[in-house]
């Protein structure tokens, strides 16, 4: 297969690397001309535990016309810079590409659908987790189960054998709005408690961070509710108390992000739960707040 991955950071040079490694013409398109040259003359490496690194040679650039017309487009930037990368990128986007978002964020698979249509537009979410060491140079911290979904049968099942045989857990559903509400609450009840507290994974379900993690829980199911998807905060719990052995060597993304003074993915998981909670009527106080804080901290750091 002919695969792009727009955003080479930490998930598209896991992704991308494992998916060159097993074969697939890989591209990943950076930002920067610079790096893409870089990354392209050097591969890429991917560490994990104490295992030897997993170097993958790749192409990459900074011009989506370089690709060609691809067969997969693997979207892996945040979730607020998706729009612009779609249309940065669009020509390597022909009239049967696949686009598939495995982000984080509440909004993602709007956007693909906006861009490619109901046949062509797959999205999910991932438990993988990965951190960037420098640029192309990854630590893949946890492994974990990987689903999306999306209308097309055929398709659906052709980029699930991709991914598994790259090595990766793929499930697939038809509908792929409630994993992803499922992701986002989970997402927007622990990674601004982390980010806000500097505590790491395995305090999560200790009190005091446990109470407003299910506060956060609670609101984010009453507006899943509203929209006719269907979360189980019980579920989400015992995820979050899995990924204190799982997730215990990850900084979540929202960390990554403050560490390195980029902007959050706030307004796409929290912020969509206010907004859709202002037009159903339902009160999403804590969500507002961590909200707020969040903004503060990107203000300042
Ligand atoms: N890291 C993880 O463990 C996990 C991450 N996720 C989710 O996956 C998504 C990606 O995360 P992650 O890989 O960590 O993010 P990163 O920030 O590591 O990577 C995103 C990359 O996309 C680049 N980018 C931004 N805009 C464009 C553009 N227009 N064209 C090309 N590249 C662009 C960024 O460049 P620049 O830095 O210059 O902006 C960056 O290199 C997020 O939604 C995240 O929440 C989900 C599960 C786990
Ligand atoms: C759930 C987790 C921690 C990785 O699977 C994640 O999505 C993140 O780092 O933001």
């Amino acid at each position: 297969m002919n695969i792009a991955v727009i955003g080479a950071g930490a998930l598209g040079c896991l992704f991308g690397g494992h998916l060159a490694v097993a074969g697939h013409d890989v591209w990943l398109l950076h930002r920067r001309e610079q790096i893409a040259n870089t990354l392209s003359a050097a591969g890429i490496s991917i560490h994990r535990d104490d295992d030897p690194p997993l170097a993958a040679g790749i192409n990459a650039t900074a011009t989506a016309s370089d690709v060609g017309t691809a067969d997969l487009v693997l979207v892996l930037v945040r979730a607020h810079q998706t729009p612009t990368a779609l249309a940065e990128h669009a020509a390597c986007i022909g009239p049967e590409t696949l686009l598939l978002s495995l982000q984080n964020g509440l909004r993602n698979y709007d956007y693909l659908l906006d861009q490619v249509g109901r046949e062509r537009a797959f999205c999910g979410v991932t438990y993988e987790a990965a951190i960037t060491k420098e640029p192309g140079t990854i630590i893949h911290t946890s492994t974990g189960l990987t689903t999306f979904g999306g209308s097309s049968v055929g398709a659906r099942t052709t980029i699930q054998e991709t991914f598994a045989e790259a090595g990766f857990n793929v499930n697939t559903v038809t509908d792929p709005r409630p994993v992803i509400w499922e992701k986002g609450a989970l997402v927007g009840a622990t990674a601004p408690v982390l980010t806000l507290t500097g505590c790491p994974v395995t305090h999560l379900p200790t009190d005091p961070l446990d109470e407003v993690v299910t506060q956060l829980l609670t609101e984010a199911d009453h507006v899943a509710t509203s929209q006719g998807i269907d979360i189980d905060v019980e579920t989400i719990q015992q995820t979050i108390a899995s990924m204190t052995e799982s997730h215990a060597e990850h900084r979540v993304s929202m960390v990554q992000d403050i560490e390195h003074g980029r902007r959050t993915e706030i307004d796409e998981l929290n912020g969509v739960i206010i907004d859709l909670g202002k037009t159903a009527d339902i009160a999403v106080p804590i969500n507002k707040h961590v909200t707020a804080l969040i903004h503060g901290v990107e203000q300042c750091s």
